[in-house]
């Protein structure tokens, strides 16, 4: 299987292309990354190209990964290919539509993919096959995790969730180390134990398959220190904040799908 990915020198296309290599879902001579200006010096094997055509004739997989606003711009046909989008917003039918081919899908990944912990919930046409299947769930596996979901309503909503990876978390930890460092902790220990909170959370949960609302409860139920930040984080507008963040997200998740003119213009 040879895998070409449009977008290969960006941030999501670079970490996907490393990671293919990585878990030896392909050679790095089988892939064809494009970029527009000169091939960065990682992935030297694989073959770079700015030629979009060239790179979708050499290859059985087509990934997308431009940004949306750079989408109408790229002209490449793959009739019958396996088309496999990871951008935000641009829809099944406009890619099977410009691209040629009724075999697409589109994965929405997280920027974890970096180091091997996306989960990526991904959706496809009809002309989907199988096979094609079996090779999605490759390439997911190759970032991470991830699972089919039903239809393009939800992967529009995750691009607003999952699809923000490490923001929201980083935000968080963002507005804990500030007031820590504020009460005179300094930032090294205030990092490094927002960090500690973090991964522990991601292993705990992980690890106990709990509901986070009951981890929650848990420590309500305990009225104590917890309770009383809790308590009074949610009285201070909490969840609907998060609410507000997640609709405002799908909105733009929505309006990259008929975004027009280069990124760079964005
Ligand atoms: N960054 C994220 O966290 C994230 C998460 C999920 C999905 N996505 C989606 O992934 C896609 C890529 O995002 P990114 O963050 O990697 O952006 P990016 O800007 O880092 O990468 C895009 C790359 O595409 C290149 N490019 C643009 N037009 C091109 C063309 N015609 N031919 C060849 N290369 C071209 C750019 O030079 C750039 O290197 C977007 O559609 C985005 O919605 C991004
Ligand atoms: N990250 C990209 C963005 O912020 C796409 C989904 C999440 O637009």
């Amino acid at each position: 299987m040879r895998i070409g990915i449009i977008g290969g020198n960006g941030w999501i296309g670079g970490a996907v292309a490393r990671a293919l290599v990585a878990a030896e879902v392909v050679p790095a001579g089988d892939l064809t990354l494009s970029c527009r200006s000169e091939p960065p010096g990682w992935l030297p094997t694989a073959h770079w190209t700015r030629d979009n055509q060239a790179l979708a004739d050499r290859s059985d997989v087509v990934i997308l990964s431009v940004r949306p606003q750079d989408w109408p711009a790229v002209a490449v046909a793959a009739p019958g290919k396996l088309v496999v989008s990871v951008m935000a917003g641009v829809t099944l039918a406009d890619i099977a539509g410009r691209v040629g081919t009724d075999r697409v899908v589109r994965a929405m990944p997280n920027a974890a993919a970096d180091v091997g912990r996306s989960y990526t919930p991904w959706t496809a046409t009809a002309g989907v096959t199988d096979d094609d299947r079996v090779t999605v769930a490759r390439l997911v596996g190759s970032i991470g995790s991830g699972d089919e979901v039903a239809g393009e309503a939800v992967i529009d909503y995750m691009t607003g969730l999952s699809g923000t990876g490490p923001a929201y978390p980083a935000l968080l930890a963002a507005a804990l180390i500030r007031d820590a460092v504020t009460h005179g902790v300094s930032p090294e220990v205030a990092r490094r134990s927002v960090v500690a909170m973090l991964v522990g959370t991601g292993r705990l949960l992980e690890k106990t398959d709990e509901d986070p609302e009951e981890t929650v409860a848990e420590f309500v139920e305990y009225r104590g220190v917890t309770a009383a930040g809790i308590e009074a984080m949610r009285a201070a507008g909490f969840d609907t904040a998060v609410s507000k963040g997640l609709a405002a997200a799908l909105g733009k998740s929505l309006a990259l799908g008929t975004a027009k003119g280069p990124s760079d213009a964005a």
